[in-house]
């Protein structure tokens, strides 16, 4: 029994160009660039995927959304959304402002791990484990299959510790390009315990480039 897991993080966004918070409100989607990534990463996932049974599920937020769904129309497969997927759950009255005025207004001292570093936002740890039990739920329900996993910068990272079982805190940084994907795979039971033991066999790749067809 095999089960695959392609994390990616959706393509070009709105909110990134514009430097904002992208929660619910402030998040306007995928620029023009970042729905061709999504269209191009969904022809390349679907190869890669096969005859396998498959899946796609992403955060909420739209670029997210519109990337899974972009992914998921090549293939005709089944798309469902989950919040534990999502990155940061920060406040509110922060949706929409640039990170130099989410500073000025709540940023606060003695960030950390286990203390936020703004008032009102999630810790890095409370991330790890929302989004690592919503990683793993998936994994339970869908084991024996193929998943797509389709949310953000952090998301990918935090596959490093929901499957990898890294500490909460890394001494390293990672790098995750927009429109990339990520692969772990198992052969052992997701749902066993003691965990099963995944292998990470593509990190932050591409979609390779496509043959243009010839116009005329
Ligand atoms: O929300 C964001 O701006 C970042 C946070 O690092 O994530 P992503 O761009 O991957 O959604």
């Amino acid at each position: 029994m095999r089960t695959r897991i392609f994390f990616v993080r959706h393509g070009e966004s709105i909110h990134a160009e514009q430097g904002v918070i992208g929660g619910p409100q402030g998040c306007q989607g995928l620029t023009a660039r970042g729905r061709r990534q999504a269209a191009r990463l969904g022809r390349w996932i679907t190869e890669e995927i096969g005859d396998d049974t498959a899946s796609v599920h992403s955060s909420t937020l739209r670029r997210a959304v519109e990337t899974a769904a972009a992914i998921a129309a090549v293939g005709g497969l089944p798309v469902s959304q989950d919040c534990g997927l999502c990155t940061w759950h920060t406040p509110p009255e922060a949706d929409g402002l640039t990170h130099a005025e989410f500073a000025r207004r709540l940023g606060t001292e003695g960030g950390g791990v286990y203390r936020p570093f703004q008032v009102g936002n999630e810790t890095w740890a409370e991330m790890v484990t929302r989004t690592s039990r919503a990683v793993v739920d998936l994994a339970h329900r869908h084991r024996g299959e193929t998943l797509v996993i389709v949310g953000h910068a952090e998301t990918v990272e935090i596959s490093f510790n929901a499957l990898g079982l890294l500490p909460v805190h890394r001494s390293f940084d990672l790098k995750v390009s927009p429109a990339s994907m990520t692969e772990w795979v198992t052969d052992q039971d997701p749902t066993q315990w003691p965990p099963p033991r995944w292998t990470l066999s593509r990190f932050n790749q591409s979609a390779p480039a496509e043959d243009v067809p010839a116009s005329g």
